[in-house]
């Protein structure tokens, strides 16, 4: 039976954004968990996290602008909010629209003031914060007097924090342990360092290594248990039914049972691959402009793509995490990829080269380069699969610099951009505050197709109009390329980017995702840091 007032979570969570130090936030987080009866968990976790359990619910920005008088006395319980939200969810077919206006407008009603701020801050996205999830993993594990690697280590194969919380509480340590790989559950990807050399790369990973080409296409992981194939991106959202020629090419390879890790691009007609704008406009949530695509294909792949339009992907794959019922996230890379070769054919593989130096690390970054490619990743042939880690055992080089940065507010364009938003405020994230650190600004590199797309975008998550500046939630990640980094006093950082122009919105990260201030500060010239 659901016990928790609604109130109760709405004033935890204010008391946590209204608190500063980190300790102190899991200290409120912990309490208002340990409150919540098991069944309750799902829900009332994911809030706290800022998220709703149910992911769409059709509640637009602009349904939340006009709220009705707040309730006087509290009411609302944990469950009867998530099943008045499960209500909103699933209204569907015609009239839709004004009967889940109808359902929302009885739950504000219902609501006491603090408790409105809540719901607004659920269905707009506010309160969906990365910081937030983190804090609430450190929160599960002191709630549940478990420690918190293993609530951590659960976070990264189950990739559902709601899951691993209900886990936690019930069934402590023991339950956490039971979180494995399981076909059909996507796991978080193992990510890469970056350095400057492919010789650097190699100091990290040490020789032996494989140099692998580095596609600029998107992650995928695919699982496959006999005719059910699943696609998921790196931040692990399903995209299986916008991926029909993957799900294709899969259902082609002899295994039953397999999780593959790899890229899928789009390619031209000679084989050279297009631009990221046109592989991630096929799978991304919210598409960035893209150009048309012109991409000759066979019939059979063509026949697949034409029921998602535009450009048609192929998956080239890099890893194996299962294959027939046994898991390798354990295994070395060698036996890893062993296993892979033998169950993915030859065309679907990723370009690599065994190196025992720097000299054939070179020649293969150099050629994966003349080939049209973004760089490589140098790989260790003794490293575990390390579900959501950055560590030394996967190293990505590219002859061009990026970081991945957050919008915090943009600038009305002037003359020819009137009436666009234009200008860029860039942000880098702070682990140790968990908001983020101005850099810069920037309006370069901006096409007119990418002005249009970004004003309509950044109204959309405005959360303040100034006449100057719109001011953002800071959730929208955009790439930067840059020639430098410089101290700067001008900037609260103390850095501050030399010449940052856009190369593209990645829509694949979120904003608990991007580049952090001290991988900026790392970037000053030596003479510069003291
Ligand atoms: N052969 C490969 N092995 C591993 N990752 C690859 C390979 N080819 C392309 N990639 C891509 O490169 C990424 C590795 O870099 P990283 O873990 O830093 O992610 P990222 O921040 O998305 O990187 P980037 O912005 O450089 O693509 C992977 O997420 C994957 O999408």
């Amino acid at each position: 039976m659901g016990t928790v007032r609604f109130l109760d979570l709405a004033a935890t969570s204010a008391a946590v954004s209204a608190t500063s130090g980190r300790r102190a936030k899991v200290e409120l987080l912990a309490g208002a968990l340990r409150a919540l009866d098991p069944a309750e968990v799902p829900a009332g976790a994911g809030w706290l996290a800022g998220e709703l359990r149910q992911r769409q619910t059709g509640v637009g920005w602009a349904s939340l602008r006009d709220l009705p008088p707040p309730a006087g006395v509290p009411t609302l319980t944990v469950a009867s909010v998530d099943a008045a939200i499960d209500e909103i969810a699933a209204v569907h077919g015609p009239g839709s629209q004004a009967r889940r206006r109808a359902l929302l407008h009885a739950l504000l009603a219902a609501a006491t003031a603090a408790e409105q701020r809540m719901l607004v801050g659920l269905f707009s996205g506010e309160l969906r914060q990365g910081a937030q999830a983190g804090l609430l993993a450190d929160a599960v594990a002191r709630a549940a007097d478990v420690p918190l690697g293993a609530v951590r280590r659960a976070l990264l194969v189950a990739g559902d924090l709601r899951a691993v919380a209900v886990a936690a509480l019930d069934g402590g340590a023991a339950a956490l342990a039971g979180f494995g790989l399981r076909v059909g559950r996507p796991l978080a990807p193992m990510l890469a360092q970056s350095a400057p050399t492919v010789a650097d790369a190699l100091t990290a990973t040490g020789a032996p290594a494989v140099v692998d080409v580095k596609l600029d296409g998107i992650r995928i992981q695919v699982h496959r248990s006999g005719s059910d194939i699943a696609v998921f991106t790196r931040s692990l959202d399903e995209i299986t039914a916008r991926v029909p020629e993957v799900v294709a090419a899969v259902r082609t390879l002899p295994a039953r049972e397999l999780v593959l890790d790899g890229e899928a691009i789009g390619l031209d007609a000679t084989g050279r691959p297009l631009p990221f704008q046109e592989t991630s406009s096929r799978a991304a949530r919210r598409t960035t402009p893209s150009v048309a695509a012109r991409t000759p294909v066979a019939p059979a792949v063509l026949a697949a793509a034409a029921t998602t339009g535009g450009t048609v992907l192929t998956p080239y794959f890099f890893d194996l995490l299962h294959l027939d019922g046994e898991d390798l996230i354990d295994a070395p890379g060698r036996d890893r990829w062993a296993a892979l070769a033998g169950a993915v054919d030859a065309e679907l593989l990723v370009g690599r080269t065994e190196v025992d130096g720097p000299e054939a690390a070179s020649a293969a970054f150099t050629a994966a380069l003349a080939a049209g490619q973004e760089g490589v990743v140098v790989k260790s042939p003794d490293a575990r699969y390390d579900a959501g880690r950055r560590g030394a055992a996967w190293v990505k080089v590219k002859p061009r610099h990026t970081l991945d940065l957050v919008v915090l507010a943009v600038e009305w364009g002037s003359g020819r951009r009137r009436g666009w938003l234009s200008n860029l405020h860039l942000g880098a994230r702070d682990p140790a505050t968990g908001g983020f650190v101005m850099l810069g600004k920037t309006f370069k590199g901006l096409t007119d197709e990418l002005l249009r797309w970004q004003t309509e975008r950044f109204l959309s998550i405005a959360v303040e109009r100034g006449e100057h500046v719109v001011r953002v939630r800071p959730e929208q990640v955009v790439e930067i390329a840059f020639d430098g980094v410089q101290t700067s006093p001008r900037y609260p950082g103390g850095v501050a980017l030399r010449f940052a122009r856009v190369v593209r919105y990645r829509d694949d990260k979120s904003a608990a995702e991007a580049d952090t201030i001290n991988a900026v500060r790392a970037l000053r010239p030596a003479s510069a840091t003291g």
